[in-house]
């Protein structure tokens, strides 16, 4: 493919050689470098690629995008300069693949919580619609039944543009993904054609990132400047921002507090098999039985109807496909052992999601709420005390543990979590292997009890240091069972 043609609508600068040439790929790690490769230097945040682009060239690259000059490069190679390589690479790579998101429906997810959720409640529904959908996100990506690795939430703009390029090839007629704020604020799903955009709401997390909550409000807002219909949760607090700052055709707007919204619930029945409501929309109202429970699953139901209506799925398909989804592996996952205790499995990482989590459980409580978990290592800090608070407030006892430490001590993150749960007066233990902080809990379960093992929900693994070991809470909480038995 001709290099001159990928870079149609870029300003660049030719600092040696010439584009009017073929490259056979396009890579940004020079590690996966072929002969003829176009070699795009990304300046990171653990290393410069500009450091790369000699090794590149070594193993064959014929062109580099770089963002700084460089030197010391044969005269042969073409080095072309642009304002900021992760845009560029963007755009580049969706030209590469032939614009693969104009030809099936995209639908974006942005938000702190529920955008995983979300888009499995999505696809239940555009099944349920007899099209074939793709998924992109935490869990795994999917090519209608067929299931892909992900390694990030959001992939890199190239390899999303390959993804959706084979989706194209799989005759997918919608895609939904998840959006990360990270996604968004590194380039990595610009050029993208997104027909929805939904957002679900933002409390703390990623500052280690951001650095502040209006940083990341306005990452999230770049997916209403990108989108034609915006979804909007107006129950929360920066809704309204998205909508007033957005660029979006229309608005749709959901919501349970706010009466205004265009999808309003109401009547909200909840217990551990799921939650009954009704949903109010253009006068008319409709029942819906969902089987996750907790006042997020109706959110969530919510941004997923918003999101199909606006794509034209007619409502009874849409309750349909929502009452069809049997839920999601990790999101509050329920597991109840022959003595008659219940261990719930769920993903909450950050302040918000625990405290909704464990808001839930108290709706169904009959005994005590046992809480284990822990807080990610090397991700943001501030969230750690306020965890042990939201806990030690919302629990009859706690089991502070490890998630995953990665090159952290667990032992002081396990500390700082603590200075939170010291200021309420729940009892607690501190127990820095996982295995044993979830024995721990499980061997006190009474009749009754409901146990919580909130962090990693679907992962199957844990990080300490530089090891990645298997671990699967949903797995030890089922072998536990068995030496109950
Ligand atoms: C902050 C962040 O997102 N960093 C991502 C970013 O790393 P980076 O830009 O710092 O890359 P780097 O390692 O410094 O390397 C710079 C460049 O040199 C290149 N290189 C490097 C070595 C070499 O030998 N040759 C070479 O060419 C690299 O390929 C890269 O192009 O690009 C890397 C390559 O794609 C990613 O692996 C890395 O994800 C890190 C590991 C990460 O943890 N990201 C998390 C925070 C993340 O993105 N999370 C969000 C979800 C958050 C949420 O909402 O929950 C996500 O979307 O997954
Ligand atoms: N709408 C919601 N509002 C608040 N909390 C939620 C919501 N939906 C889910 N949660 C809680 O947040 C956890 C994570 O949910 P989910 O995986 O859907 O979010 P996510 O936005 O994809 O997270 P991540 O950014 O880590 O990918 C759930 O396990 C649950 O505890
Ligand atoms: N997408 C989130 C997931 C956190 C999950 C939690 N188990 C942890 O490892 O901190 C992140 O990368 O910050
Ligand atoms: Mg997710």
């Amino acid at each position: 493919m001709k290099l001159q043609g990928l870079l149609k609508n870029i300003d660049y600068e030719v600092l040696q050689g010439n584009e009017d040439i073929n490259i056979s790929n396009i890579q940004y790690d020079s590690r996966k470098v072929t002969d003829a490769s176009l070699f795009v230097c990304i300046k990171g945040f653990k290393v410069d690629g500009h450091n790369y682009a000699k090794s590149a060239v070594s193993k064959g690259a014929k062109a580099i995008l770089v963002e700084d000059d460089i030197e010391g490069i044969d005269k042969d190679i073409a080095i072309l300069k642009v304002g900021d390589t992760r845009k560029a690479i963007a755009y580049i790579a969706e030209r590469y693949y032939n614009h693969p998101s104009n030809k099936f429906r995209l639908i974006g997810v942005t938000g702190t919580n529920g955008k995983t959720s979300i888009t499995y409640l999505t696809k239940s529904i555009i099944e349920e619609f007899n099209k074939k959908t793709g998924i992109i996100g935490t869990i795994e990506n999917r090519i209608g039944d067929e299931v892909l690795k992900a390694s990030r939430t959001t992939p890199e703009s190239l390899d999303l543009q390959e993804l959706f390029y084979n989706m194209v090839q799989e005759n997918v007629n919608a895609v939904v993904m998840e959006v990360s704020s990270h996604s968004l604020a590194l380039h990595r799903v610009d050029a993208c054609k997104f027909d929805v955009g939904i957002y679900t709401n933002l409390t703390l997390d990623h500052l280690d990132f951001h650095k502040t909550m209006e940083n990341y409000r306005d990452a999230k807002l770049k997916l209403f400047k990108m989108c034609d219909t915006g979804v909007i949760n107006i129950d929360d607090k920066y809704g309204p921002y998205m909508m007033e700052n957005g660029t979006c055709k229309r608005y749709l707007t959901y919501g349970i507090e706010n009466e205004e919204a265009d999808l309003n619930a109401t009547q909200l029945s909840i217990d551990l098999g799921g939650v009954t409501f009704n949903v109010v929309y253009e006068g008319n109202s409709y029942k819906i039985t969902l089987n996750t429970p907790g006042k997020f699953s109706v959110y969530n139901a919510l941004a997923a109807m918003g999101a199909c209506l606006a794509l034209n799925v007619p409502m009874d398909v849409v309750i349909n496909g929502l009452e069809k989804n049997k839920g999601i592996r990790g999101r509050f996952q329920s597991f109840t052992s022959s003595k008659g205790y219940t261990v719930i499995v769920d993903y909450a990482h950050a302040p918000d999601g625990l405290l909704n989590v464990l808001q839930s459980m108290k709706e169904f409580a009959k005994a005590r709420i046992i809480t284990v978990f822990g807080c990610g290592g090397d991700r943001d800090t501030s969230k750690r005390p306020i965890m042990g608070e939201i806990a030690g407030n919302n629990s009859d006892y706690c089991v502070i543990t490890s998630d995953n430490p990665r090159t952290e001590d667990p032992v002081s993150i396990i500390d700082e979590v603590e200075i939170g749960i010291k200021k309420t007066d729940c009892e607690y233990v501190k127990v820095a292997d996982r295995l044993k902080g979830i024995h721990t809990a499980l061997s006190m379960a009474k009749e009754g009890d409901l146990i919580l093992i909130a962090g990693k929900g679907h992962e199957d693994y844990q990080i300490l240091h530089d090891k990645v070991i298997h671990f699967d809470d949903a797995e030890v909480v089922l072998n536990y069972f068995m030496t109950e038995e």
